[in-house]
């Protein structure tokens, strides 16, 4: 019981408990320090291999704390667990005799991680705690034995706070970023009956190697978008603050060839979403949408292209077996912003939705308020500095003595970045390549001039038909293009 006569005794036990709190906490600041020195100087490898044979030396069983991670708890999957065997994959070192390897259809390459029976020592802010794999058989009611993968992780019990309170959570933290760096991009869409299943969508491998830097647009817009993605994936817990969802609105607009599909790509290839792409024409009902969007995941962009087609579908009637078969539930264009904004959003995380047009004028003002698409991207004709990127993709040039007469002619001819793209590839001779393409600026400049003193009937016949080709060649859409 507490009393004034045991003050003198508590002062005493306080301060030699403060002087033992601080010399624990100089002894693990000196380790954290000394860590960082030999995480600099040792290479990854080697230290987890000394770790694991120094681990032996340092345990004393009496304090040891062991924490046991399943892999499942009841019919949950234990993230703990998935996490904990992600991150163990990077302290293999070659010592290691047993290691299981695999390839989920997800994954870009092999993944080796550690097998039954294998242990590891691992090193965090000067702590050291050792991981090793089990495997233990129990008894199931259902279906007999069954055999449970268990992770046991074992530390000094003085460290149980650091563990569960910032290692662990260090360990999420680091397996998710493992598996995005393993993931391979998908592209979902209705009806594609060759890849994985996902409801009713059907997906495949998204090979398409767009890149920011590999993209021609101007490069101011180009640096607000990618600052816009990266403050918006980090802002999980702002989103939740101010009580809105977590999704981002883009609708790119420009003339074909702009990069607008393009564009998409790259996006999906930085964060590493899925993407999936919504034909409207697929979809006959606003509740066939609505099942759509929500069988959708997380960490995903939402496409549909050509949005200002969509514009039909306030007028859609519901013809003898057609859309809707009679009843009220026609897709219809307030029905795809209602479970965008609504619906949808409030079911999902890190959700992107993005709108591409080439007519921005034809698009519904309910699709452009405020607030539902937060940017509106333009992708523009070739500039020149579009044109400085183009070239150091195609002709590996950084610069040129036709450089100026190609901005110039820039100036007076609209031409698309696709358009520039296809005449540089047409020689792998640069001196070429580059008067080929002064040839085609001179050419459709000339056309113009032509049109404008009265061949216009037959520069708008040119236009449709080079419309209609594009149509056509609508398989260049995000996943199918390969970026010629
Ligand atoms: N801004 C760009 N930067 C780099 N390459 C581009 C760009 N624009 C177009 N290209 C090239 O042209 C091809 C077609 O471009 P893309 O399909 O992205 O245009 P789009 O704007 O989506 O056209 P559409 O409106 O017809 O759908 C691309 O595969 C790419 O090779
Ligand atoms: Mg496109």
């Amino acid at each position: 019981m507490f009393s004034l006569k045991n003050i003198p005794s508590t002062l005493s036990i306080l301060s030699t408990y403060t002087t033992f709190t601080a010399s624990a906490m100089l002894i693990r600041s000196v380790a954290t320090e000394v860590q960082a020195i030999i995480n600099q100087l040792i290479p990854e490898q080697l230290r987890n291999l000394l770790l694991s044979k120094l681990g032996g030396l340092y345990s004393n069983p009496s304090s040891q704390m062991t924490l046991l991670i399943n892999d499942y708890d009841g019919y949950c999957i234990n993230e703990l667990y998935e996490a904990s065997h992600t991150y163990l994959q990077t302290k293999i070192t070659p010592s290691m005799k047993r290691l299981k390897v695999s390839k989920a259809p997800r994954d870009k390459k092999v993944i080796v991680n550690i097998h039954k029976g294998q242990k590891v020592v691992d090193l965090y802010e000067g702590i050291q705690v050792k991981w090793e794999m089990k495997c233990v058989e129990t008894k199931d009611d259902e279906q007999g034995k069954v055999e449970i993968r268990v992770l046991e992780l074992s530390f000094h019990n003085k460290f149980m706070e650091t563990v569960i309170n910032s290692y662990l959570p260090y360990v999420m933290e680091r397996s998710k970023a493992i598996k995005e760096e393993n993931k391979a991009v998908k592209l979902f869409s209705l009806g594609n009956f060759c890849g994985d299943y996902d409801g009713a969508w059907g997906s495949t491998n998204l090979d398409h190697p767009a890149t920011f830097d590999k993209l021609a647009m101007d490069p101011a817009v180009k640096k607000e978008l990618v600052d816009d993605l990266d403050r918006f994936v980090r802002r999980r817990d702002y989103y939740k603050r101010v009580g809105k969802a977590w999704k981002r609105g883009y609708l790119l607009y420009g003339p074909p060839g702009t990069g607008k599909s393009s564009l998409i790509a790259a996006i999906a290839n930085y964060l590493k979403f899925n993407i999936y792409d919504l034909e409207l024409t697929s979809v006959s009902s606003n509740s066939q949408l609505r099942g759509l969007l929500v069988s959708t995941r997380n960490r995903s962009m939402l496409v549909i292209e050509d949005i200002d087609c969509s514009i039909e579908l306030q007028n859609r009637q519901a013809g003898p077996g057609g859309h809707g078969q009679g009843t009220n539930d026609e897709l219809t264009l307030s029905g795809l912003l209602n479970f965008i904004d609504g619906l949808w959003s409030s079911c999902g995380d890190e959700r992107i939705i993005v709108f591409t047009t080439n007519h921005k004028e034809k698009i519904d003002p309910a699709l452009l308020r405020p607030g539902r698409m937060d940017m509106h991207i333009h992708m523009s004709y070739c500039t020149p500095s579009a044109f400085r990127v183009l070239a150091s993709n195609y002709l590996c040039i950084t610069d040129h003595d036709l450089f100026n007469e190609i901005d110039q002619l820039m100036l007076e001819v609209e031409v698309t970045p696709a358009q520039v793209a296809e005449e540089l590839m047409k020689s792998e001779d640069t001196d070429i390549a580059l008067q080929g393409l002064i040839n085609f600026f001179r050419d459709r400049k000339l056309k113009s001039e032509n049109c404008n003193s009265g061949g216009r009937e037959a520069d708008l016949e040119e236009q449709n038909e080079s419309k209609a080709r594009e149509r056509v060649c609508a398989t260049d859409k995000i996943g199918k293009s390969k970026g010629t």
